[in-house]
């Protein structure tokens, strides 16, 4: 039994970090009152009032073994965490990912939540911080959507301006309305099991689907899209979902532009990370090599690989709906609905969601927090999730995930120790509080964020799978060194 904690933890947010940080605090002894503030006041992306709403693809990403998403979760289930169990619990067939049944995921969240008595639920939103009640500790999980008075509330505690970028949301089309004798199911290379309905394209329909593709009418920037003149760097963020072997079929990729105003007619966007009409803009081939690859998904009709194909990866238990895998994009809905349906076996689809683009904000990480995810100038604020630079569903929980327990040390008068350098979940949080601060942009765990070998061992082992194996050996040990480590312990 947790022994009780001096002072109580204030957490905003009922995303994905909130919630998972309020369980794990409660866990630790902590009187936790939990902030949300829809459905009073809902973000641009969120469709329900439900805790852990997974706002676009259903993807907790790679399962595969070795991979750096399969190393997070790994640490994330050795130190509890409470909401990848429930996503665990709810996941539906996806290949080598992790996906979830998102209704199924958020239900199950929601019922953790009501389990928990040291959980105090406020539903309203939250517009003041008081950096000086020496009584609570405040974890800010309000994510990428954050409402505009709580944005403005964090820009008078940090002194700093926040920034604005783009993500994108892939359509989803109903199950029932897919014509199944022009698809098919099919795993690339035939790796792991043939979740992925594919819809095939010969020359001739792959250059209409472009030609109405490229000169759909996108939809024009909102208020809320617009770049604010940030103090540094405005960036744009995106995912592209290859659906590759090895992969988690959802590879994010981000990189920078120097930004101004968009205007209507033109959103900045960057490269590598563009809506799908703009990355068809930039050579008539160069979907057919990227979202709409075909390598690997033999037509089991014509024995062949198609021309190019469109992926569609299940969205729930039902199989009732699916989602374009790679499919965001900023065209207007009555658009969307006359363009897609050009893919063959999409023809007479219902899109239960179109594509979208949204805003999203987040402090600049490495000026502003401390490794234990506390504000340098306030340590009684954290700040979890996408809000702090991290990246993604998964890194966003794990995020929460630390924030509860290091919120939970503090209010026992505890010094919380970071995550360990070595560890996928001590990566991200060196990635985010050392990066350059002025090029600073968010990230999803990769490799490249962990402790890379020796030189000696690199030029020893060749395989990049081989060196990444023993990263991932390296960074479990550590993290297990971590996990048994007396201080947290002595929080609960
Ligand atoms: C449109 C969009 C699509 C995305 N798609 C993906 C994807 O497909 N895959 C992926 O891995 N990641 C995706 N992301 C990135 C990121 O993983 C998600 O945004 C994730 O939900 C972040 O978790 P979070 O807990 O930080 O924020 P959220 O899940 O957004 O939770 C924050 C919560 O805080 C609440 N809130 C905001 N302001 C206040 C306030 N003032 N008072 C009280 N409550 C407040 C919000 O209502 C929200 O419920 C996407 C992001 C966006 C914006």
């Amino acid at each position: 039994m947790a022994e009780r904690a001096t002072k109580r933890i204030k957490v905003i947010g009922g995303g994905l970090a909130g919630p998972e940080a309020a369980l794990q605090a409660a866990r630790y002894g902590c009187e936790v009152d939990l902030y949300e503030m829809r459905p009073t006041r809902s973000t641009e992306a969120h469709q329900t009032s439900d805790f852990a709403e997974l706002v676009c693809s259903n993807s907790l990403k790679s399962e595969s073994e070795n991979t750096a998403p399969w190393l997070l979760k790994q640490e994330m289930r050795r130190a509890g965490s409470i909401l990848l169990a429930e996503a665990d619990a709810s996941a539906v067939p996806a290949g080598h990912a992790l996906a979830v049944d998102r209704i199924e995921f958020s239900r199950r969240v929601a019922e953790r939540i009501a389990a928990e008595p040291r959980i105090t639920v406020h539903r309203e939103e939250v517009t003041h911080i008081d950096e000086n009640d020496p009584n609570t500790i405040t974890i800010l999980a309000s994510g990428p959507l954050t409402s505009s008075a709580l944005a403005a509330e964090l820009q008078r505690l940090t002194g700093s301006d926040y920034l604005a970028f783009y993500d994108s949301i892939s359509p989803i089309v109903d199950a029932g309305t897919i014509n199944m004798d022009r698809v098919y199911f099919a795993a690339r290379w035939d790796k792991g099991t043939a979740d992925y309905i594919n819809c095939p394209f010969t020359k001739e329909e792959y250059d209409v689907f472009l030609d109405a593709l490229t000169t759909a009418e996108a939809v024009e920037a909102k208020p809320w899209e617009q770049i604010p003149e940030a103090a540094f760097e405005t960036r744009h963020l995106d995912r592209s979902e290859t659906g590759a072997p090895g992969l988690d079929s959802e590879t994010w990729v981000s990189s920078e532009s120097k930004g101004s105003q968009p205007t209507p007619e033109k959103l900045q966007y960057f490269e590598g990370c563009l809506p799908i009409e703009e990355t068809a803009r930039r050579g008539r081939d160069t979907l057919r090599f990227g979202p709409m690859k075909p390598a690997g998904l033999t037509n089991p009709k014509t024995g062949r690989w198609p021309y190019a194909v469109v992926q569609l990866r299940q969205e729930n238990l039902r199989a009732d709906s699916y989602n374009l895998v790679g499919f965001q994009n900023h065209l207007k809905f009555g658009e969307q609905n006359r363009v897609l349906k050009l893919i063959p076996g999409l023809e007479n689809a219902t899109f239960l969601r179109y594509g979208q683009i949204h805003r999203n904000t987040y402090i600049n990480a490495p000026t502003l927090l401390t490794e234990t995810l506390q504000l340098k100038a306030h340590p009684s604020i954290m700040i979890a999730g996408q809000l702090s630079g991290v990246e993604g569903y998964t890194e966003s929980i794990a995020s929460g995930m630390l924030a509860g327990r290091y919120a939970a040390a503090l209010a026992h008068g505890k010094t919380p120790t970071p995550a360990p350098r070595a560890s996928a979940n001590g990566s991200l949080t060196h990635y985010i509080t050392h990066a350059e601060g002025k090029k600073f942009q968010p990230a999803n765990i990769t490799f490249d964020l962990l402790v890379p070998l020796e030189e000696e061992l690199r030029k020893k082992v060749r395989d990049k799978k081989e060196r990444h194996k023993i990263q991932c050996g390296r960074a479990l040990e550590a993290w297990n060194e971590w996990l048994a480590k007396p201080h947290l312990h002595s929080a609960c």
